[in-house]
């Protein structure tokens, strides 16, 4: 096997890297001994993931003399609440786990914020290591220490910042994702190139040609994310609220759906479209951006219209809990061109309800 693609997240003493490459779950036991000198730990999954991989992952750690916990939670966005970290943090109680314990978050974005958050609040904290097996989850959700859960008000409404100790991106476990959730993780991947890279639309339909290097679009992915949350890892500045490009309205379509209805990166698909068209009319992209945004995202049979009977009034209340959203007024993250990405502050709500009416069409 060759030797993994490697990002550093640099970070000072909350530093780590992210491995990428084929086969690397089967070595998470050494990768853990060596990072965390620990002799317990709990694996959390899902129950898609945890039947394909959870065993090989044990094995692996059982083998450099880690006794390990399964801890398996029922697949999809539902899972991310605060009653299932509850659940999750008990069980992991009831199993021993004790401050000298680490965490093992084996599946896509779900997985990775939810188990993420509970070993940051479990006896105020233990360490974790990430192993996304999503597209989505490799190129972003594991990278950047945001984590958390959802409310019935809103997305990620309640969570931390908390870095892992290592991130193991396991390009062969993605040969098992089903059609649908393969192709949203490049939503994620469509934005990273709107709003810092532009050039790599064309390695982005390279890979969706069936040609392109995937490990190496999830590296460059990967360095993207990793660099914005060096600049900002709190995001104070500005800076890492650019990866929120879509989300504004990408979010509150994803809640107004209903959890799971729509998955993450197809909700902010519909999202940068229509930031993409406020873009054109306030920050001066030219047209032919947003339709190669828009294109792509066809490319990968994501949604470009809104589900019928969504109204942009329920879009618009759920807006108002966003986390860019204070003293009635929201932050939205507009284009000038490809690649150049800003916060502005003046957008109003009549164009943000013009833009989702966009979205009908
Ligand atoms: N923390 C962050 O920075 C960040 C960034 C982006 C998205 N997110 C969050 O990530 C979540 C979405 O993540 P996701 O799209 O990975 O969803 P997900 O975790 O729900 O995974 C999608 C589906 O694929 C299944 N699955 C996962 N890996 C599989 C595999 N290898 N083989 C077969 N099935 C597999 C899962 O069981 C699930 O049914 C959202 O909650 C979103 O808010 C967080
Ligand atoms: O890591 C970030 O920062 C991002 O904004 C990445 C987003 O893709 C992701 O969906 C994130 O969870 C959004 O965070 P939120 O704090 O805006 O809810
Ligand atoms: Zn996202």
């Amino acid at each position: 096997m060759s030797e993994p693609l490697s990002v550093r997240v640099d970070l000072g003493d909350r530093s780590y890297d992210v491995l990428i490459g084929y086969g690397l779950i089967a070595d998470t036991g050494s990768y853990a001994k060596e990072l965390f000198g620990r002799k317990k730990c709990v694996i959390v999954t899902d129950s898609n993931v945890g039947p394909l991989y959870a065993e090989t992952v044990r094995q692996s750690l059982w083998e450099a003399g880690i006794a390990t916990t399964v801890v398996t939670v029922n697949a999809g966005e539902n899972s991310k609440c605060m009653s299932v970290v509850e659940d999750v943090c008990r069980q992991m109680l009831r199993a021993g786990l004790d401050r000298k314990s680490f965490l093992v978050a084996l599946g896509g974005g779900v997985i990775g914020d939810l188990a993420g958050f509970a070993a940051s609040i479990f006896l105020r904290g233990i360490p974790f290591i990430q192993i996304p097996t999503t597209v989505l989850s490799q190129v972003d959700s594991s990278v950047g220490g945001k984590t958390g859960v959802n409310t019935p008000e809103g997305k990620n409404l309640l969570g931390t910042f908390c870095q892992p100790g290592l991130v193991l991106a396991d390009v062969s476990t993605l040969n098992s994702l089903p059609q649908r959730e393969y192709a949203e993780g490049f939503a994620e991947i469509i934005k990273h190139a709107a709003i810092r890279d532009p050039l790599m639309f064309e390695a982005i339909q390279q890979v969706a040609d069936g040609e392109g290097d995937l490990a190496d679009l999830i590296r460059r992915n990967v360095a993207i994310k990793a660099r914005i949350v060096e600049e900002d890892e709190h995001e104070t500045t500005g800076t890492r609220a650019l990866l929120n490009f879509g989300h504004t309205i990408g979010h509150a379509i994803e809640a107004s759906a209903g959890y799971g209805e729509l998955l993450h990166g197809e909700a902010i698909s519909l999202g940068m479209i229509a930031a993409a068209s406020l873009s054109c009319q306030l920050s001066g992209l030219p047209p032919v951006a947003r339709g190669k945004i828009a294109n792509l995202i066809k490319r990968f049979n994501m949604p470009s219209r809104l589900p019928d009977g969504m109204t942009a009034d329920t879009i618009l209340a759920y807006m108002k809990h966003d986390k860019k959203f204070s003293d009635g007024k929201i932050r939205f993250v507009l284009l000038r061109s490809l690649g150049d990405a800003f916060v502005s502050k003046d957008v109003t709500e009549e164009n943000i309800v013009n833009a989702i009416k966009g979205l009908r069409y």
